[in-house]
């Protein structure tokens, strides 16, 4: 039995008032919880936490919260689990793994696919190749006839993504493989060429992707940014690095552009998703 089965089969087994004692131990609780005293400043976005915010105290947790937290887990692991991931996905992630990369988590990947095949999109860009966990779920979505067109520096990344499509039984047509950065390989796409566009690269750059997305979006595209979340940085009043600013950035532009319609799905490390009105 697999590991997260064999956790959600022994959280069904325990006494309801047990089970968050078991699941809060996963849980490293090295900060307040700064998400409730982020909701209510009053910075210029509300919801994030400006420089002035003030963190409340560290409160003991109460059973209430553990119960939450203790759901919230094993929902968040019911959604990894719920649609499964082929070996070809698998070995895509041990490469991923073995380089120290991050891959999306496959309750992500659902995501993706899910996304891919409402848009019915035949042409998909991606940036940020990895080794390819992401591609095969998008290449799952798409049409049968589509191609995805991902970008990447490193060719070795590219080389494992590659091995990985073949693998998962994609025709060599189904992918074209552009090594670069993204910024200097973007502005030589087709303008509303695309139907959706995966953002997954250098999260400093996130807002030049989003400018970026909407010239390569035809109208009703989407466009998914992967990691808002920063590990829950996102929406820690502490200090954060360049990184988390500019993906708060991000959250605030997309959510106030006329041109989209968000939504921020809460799986993985966050998929803030969009589509091109
Ligand atoms: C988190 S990994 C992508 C994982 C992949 N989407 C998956 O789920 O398997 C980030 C990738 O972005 C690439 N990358 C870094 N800077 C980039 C840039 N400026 N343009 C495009 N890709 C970049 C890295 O080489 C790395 O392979």
């Amino acid at each position: 039995m697999r590991p997260i089965w064999l956790l959600i089969w022994v959280c069904q087994q325990l006494p309801a008032t047990l089970t968050p004692v078991v699941l809060i131990h996963p849980l490293p609780p090295s900060r307040p919880p700064s998400f409730h005293s982020s909701l209510q400043t009053t910075g210029p976005i509300s919801g994030f936490p400006t420089a002035t915010d003030t963190v409340t105290p560290r409160q003991p947790r109460g059973h209430k919260e553990r119960l939450i937290t203790g759901n919230r887990l094993t929902s968040w692991a019911f959604s990894d689990a719920f649609v499964a991931e082929e070996d070809a996905l698998r070995w895509a992630r041990d490469r991923a793994r073995e380089a120290g990369l991050r891959s999306v988590s496959p309750g992500t990947g659902a995501a993706l696919r899910m996304l891919a095949a409402t848009v019915d999109a035949k042409a998909v860009a991606e940036i940020g190749t990895g080794t390819g966990v992401s591609g095969i779920h998008l290449l799952h979505g798409m049409r049968p006839d589509g191609v995805l067109t991902t970008v990447d520096p490193e060719p070795e990344h590219q080389q494992f993504a590659r091995q990985a499509f073949r693998a998962a039984g994609f025709a060599s047509n189904r992918a074209r493989f552009i090594p670069g950065h993204a910024l200097e390989v973007l502005p030589r796409l087709a303008d509303a060429g695309y139907d959706l566009v995966f953002c997954d690269g250098d999260r400093l750059e996130s807002l030049d992707y989003l400018a970026e997305s909407l010239r390569l979006l035809r109208p009703g595209g989407l466009v998914a940014f992967e990691g808002v979340f920063a590990s829950g940085r996102t929406v820690d009043s502490g200090p954060q690095p360049t990184e988390v600013i500019r993906l708060r950035e991000l959250l605030r532009t997309v959510r106030e552009s006329p041109e989209l319609v968000p939504s921020l799905l809460p799986v993985g490390d966050g998929l803030l998703c969009a589509v091109k009105r």
